[in-house]
């Protein structure tokens, strides 16, 4: 089998689970946090495993960029590289190039960019990416892709989603079969219900051991986005898991839940706590803000993480404002440790059958906070 999937219970349409890879379970749903270079910014791997974390994400542009996809397989692959035991899920590259590289051009074969590390040029097609991912040795592979900017005409929507079914097809057939390994397509289609069942049809009938939904989190909104789930999500495979790329707030990612996603990745967690943004069992927090100076209390009282059982919020804050590294670093690690409780929480509803009550705990929590 190349990814195992072990349907475990449901509540409604959420469901509780467990994904295998060659390199270890993953309870889902889970929450991948974002290792973009290698590395979970500002956490060392051990510390990332702490939070319970059990599988990161990897990119394909950035690593095929610097050090380079070959360098990595000649260090013994990612999981040795970066020192991550765990299951990796990487991303194919082609969201990233159009929302990171420069000169970009989209045709049949792929796309061709200019590296917006050095200006260098460089062209991904579905067989590069899949190669790419197979030399990083990521365990679940994402196949190239294109993600319509939000807003595209609805032709071009279609002409974009007929690409991404026609590179679904190349990447499968380039993909080298391996027990634990597997690669996952990815569902688009816009804003578009016709063109999401279209899509979902297609990618359903060539066999994936996996679904993404991607084309989503583009500023389409939180209600834009359910609306797409409520139709795309029937029409994949029970039996298989979904992964929504990108998502999300706190909040996002119960309504998601909700209607029947297990797998999540976003640079928030990490990214906030780089700009002292905190998630907390009260609403999020801006440690910056004055009045947290001389506060004695924890980041958060509710949480169980090394941070909140050690330093006060005056101590979190007076890092921040004097531009201490241990700042970022410090908040990162509660707000990963943050999203695996919030994700921890949603797995022991769905085993109870208890989600509705436990997703409204959490929006009544989330509801206060100062940002
Ligand atoms: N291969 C691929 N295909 C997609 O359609 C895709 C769609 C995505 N949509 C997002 N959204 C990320 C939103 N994020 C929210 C927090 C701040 C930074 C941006 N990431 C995505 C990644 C994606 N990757
Ligand atoms: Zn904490």
């Amino acid at each position: 089998m190349s990814i195992g999937f072990q349907l475990q219970a449901r509540d409604g349409a959420a469901r509780r689970g467990v994904v295998e890879t060659a390199h270890g379970r993953v309870d889902t749903p889970a929450f991948m946090p974002v290792g973009t270079a290698a590395t979970v910014k500002a956490m060392r791997p051990q510390d990332v495993a702490a939070t319970g974390a059990q599988m990161v994400l990897g990119n394909t542009y950035h690593l095929m960029l610097r050090p380079g996809a070959e360098t990595v397989a000649e260090l013994g692959g990612l999981h040795r590289f970066m020192a991550w035991p765990g299951p990796i899920l990487t991303d194919s590259g082609g969201y990233q190039v159009m929302s990171l590289a420069k000169l970009r051009k989209i045709d049949e074969r792929g796309v061709r960019f200019r590296s917006h590390i050095d200006g260098s040029k460089h062209e991904l097609t579905p067989e590069g990416a899949v190669e790419i991912q197979d030399l990083l040795d990521a365990d679940i592979a994402m196949q190239l892709d294109e993600c319509p900017a939000a807003g595209r005409p609805r032709d071009e929507v279609a002409d974009s989603m007929q690409l991404s079914l026609r590179w679904a097809e190349r990447c499968r057939a380039a993909f080298r079969e391996r027990a634990g390994y597997g690669l996952f397509a990815i569902v688009q289609g816009g804003m578009h219900d016709d063109l999401r069942r279209e899509s979902a049809h297609a990618l359903t009938g060539m066999d994936f051991p996996g679904y993404a939904v991607g084309g989503l989190a583009v500023g389409e909104g939180q209600a834009e986005m359910f609306r797409v789930l409520d139709v795309t999500v029937p029409e994949l495979p029970e039996a298989k898991p979904r992964y929504l790329m990108g998502v999300g707030r706190p909040l996002d990612i119960v309504g998601a839940v909700e209607r029947g996603i297990d797998l999540f990745d976003c640079v928030l967690p990490t990214r906030s706590g780089r700009t002292a943004q905190a998630f907390t069992h009260g609403g999020a927090v801006n440690i910056r803000n004055a009045r947290h100076r001389r506060d004695p209390r924890p980041l958060d009282p509710a949480c169980g993480c090394g941070v909140c059982s050690t330093f006060s919020r005056a101590y979190l804050h007076h890092l921040i404002r004097a531009g201490e590294m241990l700042g970022p670093m410090l908040l990162t690690e509660h707000n990963v440790f943050f999203y695996q409780t919030l994700m921890h929480r949603l797995r022991d509803a769905i085993a109870a059958g208890a989600l509705a009550d436990e997703a409204a705990r959490i929006r009544a929590e989330q509801a206060a906070g100062d940002i």
